[in-house]
């Protein structure tokens, strides 16, 4: 439950409202249609934790630096405290080295104590902000679903996290995020989601055993995911011209983009999975294909982070040199370059 009795707003906007919702706390409700590629919100962060196995002084110390309504805002924040001791682990391996066991010690006690704390409040609305977390006052509002219609990302040159709507949204439907890697089957995204204090019943969530059913589907495609990630994960990056010249790589990507969007993952790994598709492509002189995917990285990067993301740009500098290849290659297979009088 939320630490106090006073309903949270939404900053002004057109797109959605903070209700209570039967069984979720608080939630975000749409009111009106968004579109697919709508960013809803920027925030900017409440409390940053700079590292990412920060222990209970790493909270304190960035807790002490805020102004009182900001340290009464955080206390309005939900908190997942008071989980059955019973359901966790009861006893740590004695290899664990000291520091992390007192981490863990900590998390536990947060997680299993009978009021708000710091670091139960950390917990549970905590977001990765480059090699730490952030915990976001607006941000955190929005519950998970294992199959999201929106997404988030933190943008670090406008200081803000960011969400962006994935599909087409309807008025009075909750926009949702995924607190978990897609890739996940539904028994890790489980335990994850145990972390919260709640059991998720997304479509995704529901029978995998009923063949007919969203959850098999969807179970099905995040195996192939995992898989396909698997095999090219090595070969993406700084490694990409040699996964280049493997003749099976470009169509496993290729797949693997296939299936993110069956997903409804219209994000920023479908965009990078594009791009790198448009990179092989031009590695392999395939300028007609590598412009039709950078095309498609950009439209997909620009609907789920935005134009102003950091490396958006450097994408955008890349897919124009690819069209101006494909250019140049039409050029060349109309016989403008015979004309071009300036090359004799
Ligand atoms: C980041 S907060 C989300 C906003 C929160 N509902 C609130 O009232 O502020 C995370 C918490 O929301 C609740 N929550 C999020 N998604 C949920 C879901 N799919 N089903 C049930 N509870 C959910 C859980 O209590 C979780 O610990």
């Amino acid at each position: 439950m939320p630490s106090t009795d006073t309903a949270p707003v939404a900053p002004k906007n057109a797109y959605y409202e903070i209700r209570a919702l039967p069984g979720k706390g608080y939630g975000c409700i749409a009111i009106q249609n968004i579109s697919r590629g709508t960013r809803i919100l920027t925030d900017a962060p409440l409390l940053i934790v700079p590292m990412a196995d920060y222990m209970k002084t790493d909270i304190e110390l960035a807790f002490s630096s805020l102004a009182s309504a900001q340290k009464a805002l955080y206390f309005s924040l939900h908190s997942g405290h008071g989980q059955p001791a019973s359901a966790w682990p009861s006893q740590i391996h004695p290899s664990v080295p000291a520091r992390e066991r007192q981490r863990i010690e900590e998390q536990h006690a947060a997680r299993t104590g009978k009021e708000a704390t710091l670091i139960s409040i950390f917990q549970t609305n905590c977001m990765e902000m480059g090699a730490g977390a952030a915990v976001f006052p607006y941000a955190v509002r929005f519950n998970h679903s294992c199959n999201p219609n929106a997404c988030f990302s933190w943008n670090a040159a406008i200081g803000k996290e960011t969400i962006h709507t994935m599909r087409d949204i309807k008025e009075g439907e909750e926009v949702t995020i995924s607190y978990v890697d897609m890739e996940h089957d539904k028994r890790l995204r489980a335990w994850e989601l145990r972390h919260y204090g709640f059991v998720c019943d997304c479509p995704a969530c529901g029978d995998e055993d009923d063949e007919k059913s969203f959850a098999f589907e969807s179970a099905e495609r995040r195996l192939q995911v995992q898989e396909l990630d698997r095999e090219t994960r090595l070969l993406r990056g700084f490694k990409l011209t040699e996964g280049a010249k493997q003749p099976a790589f470009a169509n496993k990507l290729l797949k693997m983009a296939v299936l993110l969007q069956g997903e409804g993952c219209w994000d920023a790994r479908l965009a990078g999975v594009f791009f790198d598709i448009a990179l092989v492509c031009e590695y392999n002189g395939d300028y007609k294909m590598g412009v039709l995917a950078g095309e498609k990285a950009l439209q997909i990067k620009r609907g789920c982070q935005g134009i102003d993301f950091p490396n958006f740009k450097r994408h955008a500098e890349a897919v124009e040199r690819i069209k101006a290849s494909r250019r140049r290659e039409m050029g060349e297979a109309h016989g403008w370059k015979a004309l071009d009088c300036s090359s004799s």
